[in-house]
């Protein structure tokens, strides 16, 4: 085993971020059995998880659990860490690692639940912290799948994927979180999973743009099924696996998101299908749409292989250079007819 044995009791593990996701998937690891430090960076959050055993901001009403404490010290919750678990803005990730980097315990594994691919520089999460750790391939992780993070908090059933090149890495982790409640799968393609969760928050803000126009189920189902297809193509130019798509990661979260209120992003894109500017409705919403910036990053990494992606095309168009829905609606609607 390349690893540290992770399964069981006994594992430390550091979630940094204490937002939905960050908050939800410490508690996952409490009830796995891991002692967690929750990093959050107000230490008013901090100081209300420790005296109320609830994020209030983030998750109001969930009781987290006694192994998971909460601090804004990083190196009090990365002393010791065989997991160290990164939940913050995927735009904000290098930013938050340049400072978290000396702190890190040589040989604890990095698992990324961020679901965006960087501006500017195109990569993937897992791309950035290699590069700003120095970690080898075998010591980075994701995991990605249907997980909105309010029905995992309140225990309702799911499943997960974590995906590394390390297989033993891979199933130490998944023994880790594994609870009543969530069940992670193992997968070495970390390309597809990583591609699968960015690309689908892009897709979920084409369907709510489409549920804002007043749209129904055949406009949701088609923009899912072509943005599956689109993220398909693209992950298989970045050499990911074609069936990954179809697992978890792929279709499962694409079918989460695009359906679900809960979704940030569907909803991001529903007020801007009403007809809300980007400003707008970003005034309304502290919580991360990672779409929202993803779309033009994953549009970049799709003209650098020369692959075709219309429905982020379409979300860029709208988003961020003005063009109305109605007019975004025409231009994919008038496309070439061509085979599926
Ligand atoms: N919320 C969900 O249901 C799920 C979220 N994810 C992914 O997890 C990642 C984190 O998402 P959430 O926890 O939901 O986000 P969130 O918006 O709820 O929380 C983000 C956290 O990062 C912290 N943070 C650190 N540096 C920051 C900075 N420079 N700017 C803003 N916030 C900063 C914030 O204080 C906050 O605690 C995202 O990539 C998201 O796509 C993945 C699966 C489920
Ligand atoms: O990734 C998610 C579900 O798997 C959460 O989606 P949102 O970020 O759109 O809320």
């Amino acid at each position: 085993m390349s690893g540290p044995d992770l399964s069981g009791r006994g594992t430390r593990a550091a979630v940094l971020g204490a937002g939905s996701w960050g908050t939800t998937f410490a508690k996952v690891l409490a009830d796995a059995g891991c002692t967690v430090s929750l990093h959050a960076r107000r230490p008013e959050l901090a100081e209300a998880i420790a005296e109320s055993g609830e994020n209030a901001e983030y998750l109001p009403g969930v009781a987290l659990p006694g192994a998971l404490t909460a601090t804004t010290d990083a190196a009090e919750a990365l002393d010791g860490a065989d997991v160290v678990v990164l939940a913050v803005p995927s735009q904000s990730l290098r930013a938050n690692l340049l400072e978290w980097t000396p702190l890190l315990p040589a040989d604890a594994t990095l698992l990324s639940l961020m679901k965006g691919v960087e501006l500017g520089t195109t990569m993937r999460m897992s791309e950035v912290i290699r590069e700003v750790t120095g970690a080898g391939p075998d010591r980075v992780a994701a995991l990605s799948g249907p997980n909105l993070a309010r029905e995992i908090a309140e225990e309702q059933p799911a499943a997960t994927v974590i995906a590394c090149p390390d297989a033993d890495r891979a199933a130490a982790l998944q023994a880790a979180c594994l609870t009543p409640y969530f069940r992670p799968y193992t997968n070495q393609d970390l390309v597809g999973c990583e591609l699968g969760g960015a690309v689908k928050n892009v897709i979920a803000l084409a369907c709510g743009i489409a549920e804002g126009m007043g749209f129904g189920d055949n406009t949701r189902a088609s923009l899912i099924t072509r943005g599956l297809a689109e993220t398909t193509r693209l992950g298989v130019a970045l050499g990911a696996e074609p069936a990954t798509f179809a697992g978890l990661a792929g279709l499962g979260d694409l079918v989460a998101t695009c359906s679900s209120p809960l979704s940030r992003n569907r909803t991001f894109g529903e007020k801007l299908g009403r007809g809300l500017s980007l400003e707008e409705v970003q005034a309304t919403t502290r919580q991360t749409a990672e779409g929202v910036k993803s779309c033009r990053s994953v549009l970049d990494l799709a003209r650098a292989h020369g692959v075709d992606v219309p429905v982020t095309e379409a979300v860029v168009r709208v988003c961020h250079e003005d063009v109305p829905a109605a007019q975004m609606v025409k231009e994919i609607m008038s496309r070439e007819a061509k085979p599926e």
